[in-house]
């Protein structure tokens, strides 16, 4: 009998083994054989699968390969950042399959299929699944929630970004960015000149605005809530270059500890946070001054049982990671082309001098009017674009310009490729040319949705007039008071900058927050990959104080700036005495509001 029992059990075990080899095998082959069976009887092709792995070893050695080889001065930089796309697409053309591990994602890069995707038959598609440590960086908020969820979340913090509540934020900004600047002033206070990490710069200033977006009059305790939470994204980031176990992040190892240490650390101060700021307001949660995510999810978490704290945290770390570094990226990027076509610097520079006139700082009327650098922005986004891709998930069997698209498989959309597409920017994609721009968007291209660094459709980036007033802010101010160079950087040849131009991971990124003492060539900066996410630059560029530009606005703003900014006498700091311009008072008045 016993013996019976024995066998039986064998049996069993050998049963469920074999089950579970059987299940390995459909996921790991079989389906991904049949996919590529499916596809290719379709006319869609692309590298072979392999078991388990599918391209990632190709991928990830075309990576290295490409940020291993000195590049080119060239705008054509899709060879670089997108090396897999660049390579297969000459083999299999512009649509074609390939393979994350097992999973799958087909390339669509051609306008008429991606309108499809993000507009007509939006309906079948959603985002994808994150990885769980990148749910863990970029928060479970807007950028990854779907359906009625995020619905309900996009309506509640829409506010924060309509054009009149931006506006109230103008002073803000322009104070932050005149602080920047004035350090920067008192750095080349012996020469004039002052060589700026422009990327370091502009993530301190982005971050800065971010939080005021955030937190509103609750700015101080709401930097201290985000700089918990970028030690957190270090040490997702650690994670995310280790080979994923599932349920690892469970395990009470040294990183998880802190991880989960901080993860009860930000709770606490949010909820202190959101008690404070309920005392302070008498229990209720209407304020004066720009609309902030906190105060607006507080409101509606009187209303809705759905909004609770953890709600909020996880969107105000979906705001920090997508708003800086495609922001500052942004920013530098703006920064180093108009750097390397002066002629285009100093069109940009006339137009704000001429719009701005005596005022220090450009008002929300002056900012509509840039329309030099609202097509420099354009021109810089379409060749830098800080997104380089997005994914959707077919949610259902779908029908796409002819092809049958299973459920769940990706698309890929290589917002990069399309924007440096000759058939849809002519001969010239490669090239720096804003004037592509002037008669509008919509006119810039071929075809409409040839520009997407924003998004399309529903889905489109909440934070675009942010970003870009808080760009023409930032750089209106400096091109008033700089020029800027980066020849000759630190004694680098120019095509140096270029060749630093580096796809790299997270890890590297956050490796390297102090740049300064870090060997020039292994400054690299990087277009990193999370494929839907930031990339990041690290950028030497040579400010010149503009003595000529502070003179042609004439006497009255050199009068108050020499009250206000002893450029020589060491002004760092002197604004926010409040002394001098109205303008300036107004802004100091109100950063001077009890928080
Ligand atoms: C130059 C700057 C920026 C660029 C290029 C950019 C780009 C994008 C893109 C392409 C998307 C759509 C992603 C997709 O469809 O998968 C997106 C979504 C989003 N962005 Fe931005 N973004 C920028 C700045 C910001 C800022 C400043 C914030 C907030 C403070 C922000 C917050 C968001 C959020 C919350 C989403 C998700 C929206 C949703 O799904 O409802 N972004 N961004």
């Amino acid at each position: 009998m016993e013996c019976v029992l024995h066998w039986l059990k064998l049996v069993a075990i050998s049963f469920m083994v074999l089950v579970l080899v059987l299940k390995v095998m459909v996921l790991l082959w079989w389906k991904p054989k049949r996919i590529e069976d499916h596809f290719s009887r379709q006319g869609i092709r692309g590298p072979p699968y392999h078991f388990f792995i599918g391209n990632v070893k190709e991928l990830v050695g075309m990576m290295l390969k490409a940020s291993s080889q000195p590049m080119p001065l060239s705008h054509n930089i899709l060879p670089r950042v997108l090396s897999f796309y660049h390579h297969w697409r000459k083999i299999y053309g512009a649509t074609f399959l390939v393979w994350f591990g097992p999973t799958v994602r087909l390339t669509v890069a051609d306008p008429d299929l991606i309108r499809e995707i993000f507009t007509s038959k939006s309906d079948s598609y959603e985002k994808n699944e994150a990885h769980p440590l990148m749910k863990q960086l970029e928060g479970e908020g807007l950028l990854s929630l779907k359906g009625e969820k995020w619905a309900h979340h996009r309506k509640i913090i829409a506010p924060t970004f309509h054009v009149d509540n931006l506006k109230l934020l103008v002073p803000l900004v322009a104070q932050r960015v005149t602080d920047m600047l004035n350090k920067w002033s008192a750095m080349s206070i012996s020469s004039g000149q002052v060589e700026i990490e422009v990327c370091e710069w502009f993530q301190t200033l982005t971050e800065d605005v971010i939080t005021r977006t955030a937190f509103g009059t609750s700015y101080e305790d709401g930097k201290a809530i985000f700089r918990l939470q970028a030690q957190q994204m270090v040490l997702a980031a650690e994670a995310f270059q280790k080979v994923f176990i599932p349920g690892y992040r469970f395990l009470p190892t040294k990183r998880n500890i802190s991880f989960w240490k901080l993860d009860r650390e930000i709770k606490k101060s949010l909820m202190k946070l959101i008690e404070r700021r309920k005392e302070n307001l008498g229990n209720t949660v209407q304020e004066k001054g720009p609309k902030d995510l906190l105060g607006l999810m507080m409101q509606a978490s009187n209303s809705s049982p759905n909004i609770r704290a953890h709600d909020i945290i996880e969107e105000c770390k979906s705001f920090f990671f997508a708003g800086k570094q495609t922001t500052s990226n942004l920013l530098t990027w703006t920064t180093v082309l108009l750097a390397m076509h002066p002629r285009w610097q100093e069109q940009a520079r006339e137009e704000v001098l001429r719009v701005c006139g005596s005022r220090d700082m450009p008002s929300e009327d002056d900012v509509v009017k840039l329309k030099t650098l609202t097509m420099v922005l354009n021109e810089s986004l379409r060749l830098y674009p800080p997104t380089i891709a997005t994914i959707r998930r077919a949610k259902v069997d779908a029908e796409l310009g002819g092809y049958m698209i299973p459920r769940g498989t990706e698309l890929l959309v290589p917002i990069l490729a399309v924007h440096h597409d000759q058939a849809i920017w002519g001969n010239d994609a490669n090239e720096f040319n804003p004037g592509r721009f002037s008669e509008g968007v919509a006119r810039a291209a071929k075809h409409p949705v040839g520009f997407i660094p924003f998004g399309l459709g529903v889905r489109t980036c909440i934070g675009q007039k942010l970003a870009i007033l808080q760009a023409k802010l930032a750089l209106s101010i400096i091109l008033q008071r700089f020029s800027f160079s980066n020849d000759e950087v630190s004694g680098a040849p120019k095509s140096v900058i270029f060749v630093l131009l580096q796809i790299l991971k997270m890890k590297e990124q956050l490796q390297y927050p102090k740049t300064s003492n870090v060997p020039l060539k292994q400054r690299l900066p990087s277009h990193n990959t999370r494929w839907a996410m930031a990339s990041s630059i690290t950028m030497l560029c040579k400010f010149e104080q503009k003595e000529k530009a502070r003179k042609e606005v004439g006497g009255q703003r050199k009068r108050l700036r020499n009250r206000c900014l002893p450029f020589g006498k060491g002004g760092e700091g002197t604004l926010s005495h409040g002394k001098g311009a109205q303008l300036l008072r107004v802004a100091n008045e109100t950063m001077a509001k009890p928080h």
